[in-house]
């Protein structure tokens, strides 16, 4: 990376001692948003907010919040470091009730964050869900024949669906490219950022508007189409997870191996035809997404997890879509393939 030019940015421009959500005075803290789940991606989120002087707070692992505790959230992004005084804890239930909240978990973390989304929420704020895959409540006011229940993969035992509320939901699909590089440092790779928001009835509401607003800071935009966004990136995860995470290869090294091509192709177009079969109908842009991927080093977030140990987004990227064409009779050969080697290699590791 070249020289980092240091800045230093201080909400309101004081220099606020670290945690302070739960003891601010209730007129102090009028526009509040929580991010939950602040790894990667939402150390991002928040760390732009945070620098725009937005009072943001994030609900993270102990050593993330210890390390943001004492040197703030950085971000590392295009040779700049932003360091965001944000507050952070690791109880979310300490907190106060929010105006907004923003979950960047993965999708195996949030029905075990049920019950800590609903305190945030306090029964009322609206719940930005931003991560990869099919989303838990992709089935709330959409126009499918099995509309009004939760995706059973992604919320097993309803307790997003009964327990936060699909009323809440408003469906996020980010492209950024974002590696945890220390407890409280993120490191963005390249330039692309964009985070798309929508509703699940895909009106442009005026809370959408509202959110979007708020989260402008962070790069938001509305769409009127979220589950063709969602698919629109999902193709790319279905395609790129399984084999950067198999391979442990960055972007650049699987579009240079030409062996791994027609695999790439292969996944990228039954998700084409799984999301047709959703009434989604995407252009098959295939190839030039496999060329694509020359451009980044960016090794995928399933990679990254594969790499640490922690549990792969397997269920929201993968299983959920395999599951939706089995539901339409949809073949995925391909995806029949990979899926059980990537589970049996997640399982072997040491
Ligand atoms: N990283 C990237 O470049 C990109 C990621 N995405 C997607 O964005 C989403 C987030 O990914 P990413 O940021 O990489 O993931 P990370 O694992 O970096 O961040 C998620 C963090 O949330 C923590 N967490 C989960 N549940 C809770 C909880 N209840 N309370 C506190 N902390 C919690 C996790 O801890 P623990 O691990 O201990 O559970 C983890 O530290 C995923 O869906 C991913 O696919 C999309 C585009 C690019
Ligand atoms: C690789 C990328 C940026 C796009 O596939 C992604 O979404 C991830 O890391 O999970």
């Amino acid at each position: 990376m070249t020289e980092l030019t240091r800045r230093r940015l201080s909400r309101d421009g004081l220099d606020r001692p670290p945690y302070l959500a739960a003891t601010m005075r209730d007129d102090e803290m009028t526009d509040r948003i929580c991010v939950l789940g602040a790894g990667a991606i939402g150390g991002h989120i928040a760390a732009k907010l945070g620098a725009a002087g937005v009072d943001v707070s994030i609900v993270a692992r102990p050593a993330t919040v210890e390390a943001v505790r004492r040197d703030g959230l950085k971000l590392r992004s295009q040779g700049v470091e932003i360091v965001a005084p944000v507050a952070a804890s690791d109880d979310p239930f300490a907190l106060p009730v929010q105006d907004l909240v923003i979950t960047t978990a993965k999708a195996h973390a949030l029905p075990a964050a049920a019950a800590a989304l609903a305190h945030l929420t306090g029964g009322k704020a609206p719940v930005v869900y931003v991560a990869n895959g099919l989303p838990w409540w992709y089935r709330y006011r959409g126009k499918g024949a099995n509309d009004g229940a939760s995706l059973a993969r992604l919320d097993p035992d309803g307790s997003l669906w009964r327990g936060v509320g699909p009323e809440g939901a408003i469906g996020g699909v980010i492209y950024s490219s974002n590696t945890v590089t220390a407890p409280g440092e993120v490191t963005h790779l390249g330039t692309d950022h964009r985070l798309i928001l929508g509703e699940p009835d895909d009106s442009l509401s005026p809370r959408l508007a509202a959110v979007v607003t708020r989260l402008a800071p962070a790069g938001a935009e509305a769409t009127d189409k979220i589950r063709t966004e969602v698919w629109r990136k999902l193709l790319v995860n279905l395609a790129n997870s399984p084999i950067g995470a198999l391979t442990r290869l960055g972007g650049d090294q699987i579009a240079a191996d030409a062996r791994l091509r027609p695999i790439y192709l292969g996944l990228y177009r039954e998700g084409l035809a799984v999301a047709a079969a959703q009434g989604i109908h995407l252009p098959d842009d295939s190839e030039a997404r496999f060329e694509r991927m020359s451009r980044t080093s960016h090794r995928s977030s399933m990679l990254q997890d594969m790499e640490a140990g922690r549990p792969l987004e397997t269920d929201a990227q993968l299983s959920a879509v395999q599951d939706l064409a089995r539901e339409a009779g949809v073949p995925t050969p391909t995806l029949d393939i990979l899926l059980p080697l990537l589970l049996a290699a997640a399982a072997g590791r040491q």
